[in-house]
């Protein structure tokens, strides 16, 4: 009974909250300005400049959970082989953005989604896509390591098994993904041992080895390093820069020096909303939104 009355107001009778924000957070929340309330949608033909072809083109989504209204007509092209990374407060919506890429808030009772994610020619949010495949051809790799209490081969060859994919081709899969993840040096005389050995940042690398494995061509993360310390979170960021050159990647994070050595392009959330993308150099020397500039100046958030 007692758990039952802190449910927050927002939520229906079978919905459940993924990523609940505490008090603090919730006090913190800045007020959307006036200039945000009034700009409506981002445009971001006017600062997104590139050669680059889009991977996926996102295009005025609108996302509920139940009554609650969490993205607000939010447009934003993702680059072919580039790192798109999303910053902005918390509970702003980058998660639920991340999400809406690969599909995993279906997994949300209540959830719903508007608008058009064109892949490859066809909708990500159409309810007859096939979401088993656009999830392998979408991976997504979470904050905190899921790794699986089996051998560090068996957790990476999940994936491949579960296709029927025959045993050559595993072990073949298995060895190019860890070396793709900047983690085979270190554990290729240890294959059959039990992963859960491995420091957080090695079972953080060995999760983006597994979303490896199934070959796809872009890759979401949200917040990959934050359970990590300084040197892990390099080692990431290392791999990261060398990923790109095959795979289109999308990173939620909140550490703006992060999201500035790695990416190339930037967007700034604010209550649901794209305040703006641009170039990641733009975003940081020159944001054209005053919130921009408040929060990459620290001055919230
Ligand atoms: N399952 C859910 N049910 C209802 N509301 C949700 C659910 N998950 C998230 N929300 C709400 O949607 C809004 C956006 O949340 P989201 O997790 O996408 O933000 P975020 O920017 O990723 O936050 P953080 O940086 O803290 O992870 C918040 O108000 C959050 O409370």
């Amino acid at each position: 009974m007692e758990k039952q009355s802190q449910r927050p107001a927002y939520l229906a009778q079978n919905e459940v909250e993924i990523n609940p924000l505490n008090k603090t957070q919730v006090e913190n929340l800045p007020e959307v300005s006036k200039e945000a309330q009034h700009m409506g949608s981002f445009d971001p033909t006017k600062t997104l400049k590139t050669d680059a072809t889009t991977k996926i083109d996102v295009q005025h989504t609108n996302f509920f959970y139940g009554a609650k209204q969490a993205l607000y007509d939010v447009s934003l092209p993702i680059r072919d082989r580039q790192v798109t990374a999303l910053i902005g407060p918390s509970g702003c919506g980058k998660s639920t953005f991340l999400r809406t890429l690969n599909r995993m808030n279906d997994l949300v009772p209540g959830a719903r989604v508007e608008g058009l994610a064109n892949f490859d020619g066809f909708n990500i949010y159409d309810p007859k896509t096939d979401v088993v495949l656009l999830r392998q051809r979408i991976g997504m790799v979470f904050q905190r390591a899921n790794t699986f209490p089996k051998s560090i081969f068996e957790n990476v060859a999940y994936g491949l098994k579960v296709q029927g994919k025959p045993q050559n081709v595993i072990k073949e899969r298995v060895e190019k993904s860890l070396h793709g993840a900047a983690l085979w040096d270190e554990v290729k005389d240890r294959l059959n041992t039990s992963a859960l050995g491995l420091s957080g940042g090695q079972q953080q690398r060995l999760c983006i080895a597994r979303a490896l494995a199934v070959e796809p061509e872009v890759l979401l993360m949200d917040e990959p390093c934050s359970a990590l310390d300084p040197i892990a979170t390099l080692k990431i960021e290392e791999m990261i820069t060398e990923l790109v050159k095959d795979y289109t990647i999308v990173i939620v994070t909140h550490n703006m020096q992060q999201a500035s050595r790695v990416s190339h392009f930037t967007g700034f959330f604010l209550s649901g909303k794209l305040v703006e993308v641009a170039s990641t150099a733009d975003i940081f020397e020159h944001p054209h939104h005053k919130e921009t500039e408040d929060y990459i100046s620290g001055r919230f958030g």
